[in-house]
């Protein structure tokens, strides 16, 4: 589920009635998501996602997230623009929340993505990362390289409840990781950093939609190609490598943005760093989500079986 904070009817109609856009004819709480609360609203005009920003979404990065969503937009891509108002202003407040109107976007995303699929999703980061290369907004990345130790901290001896020799597992990892991060000679841009297959849209083999770039974040343009293979090219448990998955995302990255030799080279170290990244942030959640909660926690270790498909000697303890 992902509908955190109710909206009433009155409060929705008296919030759409800024706009120029229809009466309002129904909102339905959308349950995909985990992060913030997003309705599905329908006016006489239109279809729009509704978004109220949760705890994790800092209302003073919505001005960047929105700026980024607009510049990628006005280039042509299909990713999803807050409305504005008649004042012009498209970061509202609703039921206590910072709230936007998002222009609706059609398509499905995908389970279990075909190689096609996946190389038009990989044409469609180097199209985002191509249309970025004169966007000006910086954000540094709250979940990058740097936070991975603290985050780690917190979350303390406590991971070795969710698998014996998790922390061990996960500490020697944030050791050799972070040694070995690359950085001078790797262009930095304005990244979407979570472009998982549930954040692809699709109607056929066609991508109709990019959406949830709220961890956008100025960072590695590699790094973001390295987040998406980990994501696409396992099955759920982590445990099955499609490489025919893996290469087609490649292939169609490769587009645009030709992977150079240097690059080829860091790529098993920056998809590492995204599976200590999401094993950290699902185990910190894990650890942190009552288990009766209404969202469902997902699982790190299968971000650690993804780990060890790129250097299998950071899993060690864990079985
Ligand atoms: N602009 C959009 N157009 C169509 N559907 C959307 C749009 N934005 C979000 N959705 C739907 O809402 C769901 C949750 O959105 P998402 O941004 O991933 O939420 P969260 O930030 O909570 O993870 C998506 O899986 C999708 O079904
Ligand atoms: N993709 C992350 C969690 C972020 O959730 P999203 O619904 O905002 O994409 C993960 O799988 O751990």
């Amino acid at each position: 589920m992902a509908v955190y904070t109710q909206v009433s009817a009155e409060a929705l109609a008296a919030f759409l009635s800024r706009y120029e856009c229809g009466e309002l004819i129904s909102a339905k709480g959308i349950a995909e998501g985990v992060e913030n609360t997003n309705y599905l609203v329908d006016t006489t005009a239109d279809r729009f996602i509704l978004t109220l920003y949760e705890k994790r979404v800092a209302a003073d990065d919505l001005p960047f997230f929105m700026a980024l969503l607009e510049h990628l937009a006005a280039k042509g891509l299909n990713v999803p623009p807050a409305i504005k108002d008649r004042s012009g202003v498209a970061i509202q407040a609703l039921e206590g929340r910072p709230a936007c109107l998002i222009k609706f976007l059609s398509g499905v995303s995908v389970s279990h993505p075909t190689p096609t699929q996946a190389e038009a999703a990989g044409r469609a980061m180097a199209e985002m990362h191509a249309a970025v290369r004169d966007f000006t907004g910086m954000r540094d990345n709250s979940m990058g390289v740097a936070s991975w130790r603290p985050l780690f901290e917190r979350c303390g001896r406590s991971l070795d409840q969710i698998a014996p020799g998790l922390y061990d597992d996960l500490g020697h990892a944030l050791d050799v990781v972070t040694a070995g991060w690359p950085d001078a000679g790797f262009d930095r841009i304005a990244i979407h950093a979570d472009l998982f297959p549930d954040n692809v849209l699709m109607l056929g083999d066609t991508v109709s939609g990019l959406i949830d770039f709220y961890f956008a974040s100025t960072d590695l343009r590699l790094y973001d190609l390295a987040i998406m293979h980990t994501a696409w090219s396992f099955d759920a448990t982590g445990e099955t490598y499609h490489a025919a998955i893996g290469d087609a995302l490649i292939r169609g990255y490769e587009s645009h943005f030709p992977l150079q030799p240097f690059e080829r080279a860091a790529f098993d170290t920056l998809a590492s760093g995204a599976c200590i990244r999401f094993a950290l942030s699902r185990a910190w959640d894990w650890l942190n989500t009552p288990a009766d909660a209404l969202v469902t926690r997902k699982d790190p270790l299968a971000y650690l079986r993804r780990l060890a498909h790129y250097n299998s000697s950071l899993v060690t303890h864990v079985q």
